[in-house]
């Protein structure tokens, strides 16, 4: 795998506006080191959500793209540096402060339990939550995004289609009212087309209900050509930022990363 080495991360689109310029991001991370035992991953990562953007992590394998996730989501601690999610500091939070905060994360590995239904799958999302009222019209709701699993809410979730089960993964997420969302891969596994459906969701998603994503891709194409923004890390920094056209269309960053 070629690798690409810059003193300092390299933004492709200097120029552009992203939105709510001005004001703090939804999700920032400053300087944020992390990693496992002795070893750090992360040397100094730094990168922004803004409101309403998908924005994909790109980069070869083992880069740290997941240990950033990690260090989010509170699985890991940052060491140094900090995670914010707008004005507040979320450098020591764990998975359950995070989702009160609004944030949820669909983790690579598909957890749809195939014997129970689609609609207890989505309720199993609010199992905390007693209100059976607020549960009922957040089924509703996800079902208004989603038809697909609306037509399929009583067949067993082991009889829905690769794309359908991650819809449901996606579908399950929000059923807290997350304002963002962090997806470990939503693409694994799937085929063009399905990966393509995927995207056009999350982007249906992002417009229709205002939801942020942070993604981590492999399939570096597909998530540039659907992103807002993405950032390209290598050996635990960030090397390259933009627009995920501006991205595409680098011819560093196309020899380095999308095979030509
Ligand atoms: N629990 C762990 N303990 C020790 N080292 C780990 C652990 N998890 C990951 N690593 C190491 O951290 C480095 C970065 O891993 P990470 O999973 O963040 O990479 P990635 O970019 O998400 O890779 P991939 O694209 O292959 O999923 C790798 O060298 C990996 O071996």
């Amino acid at each position: 795998m070629p690798t690409l080495e810059h003193e300092a991360p390299r933004n492709l689109s200097p120029g552009a506006v992203r939105p709510d310029e001005g004001q703090p991001p939804m999700l920032r991370l400053d300087s944020v080191t992390a990693g496992y035992g002795g070893f750090n991953i992360l040397h100094g990562v730094s990168l922004e959500v803004r409101r309403s953007e998908i924005v994909s992590v790109l980069g070869p394998n083992g880069s740290g793209k997941s240990t950033v996730f990690k260090a989010v989501y509170g699985l890991i601690p940052v060491r140094s540096g900090e995670v914010r999610l707008g004005d507040a500091d979320i450098s020591k939070s764990g998975p359950q402060e995070l989702l009160r905060d609004g944030v949820a994360m669909v983790p690579q590995l598909s957890t749809v339990f195939p014997e129970m239904s689609v609609r207890d799958n989505l309720e199993l999302g609010m199992y905390l939550v007693r209100d059976r009222k607020l549960v009922k019209q957040r089924v509703d709701d996800v079902f208004d995004l989603f038809p697909r699993l609306s037509e399929r809410r009583n067949q067993h979730a082991g009889l829905l289609s690769g794309g359908e089960r991650r819809a449901l993964e996606i579908g399950r997420s929000l059923m807290l009212d997350p304002k963002l969302v962090l997806m470990d891969e939503p693409s694994v596994g799937l085929s063009p087309i399905l990966v393509k459906e995927v995207f056009e969701q999350l982007r249906e998603l992002r417009d229709n209900a205002g939801i942020t994503f942070l993604l981590i891709e492999q399939n570096a194409r597909s998530a540039l050509s659907m992103s807002d923004w993405g950032y390209v890390i290598e050996r635990g920094r960030v090397t390259f930022s933009g627009t995920g056209q501006d991205l595409l269309g680098d011819e560093e960053v196309r020899r380095a990363f999308l095979g030509d």
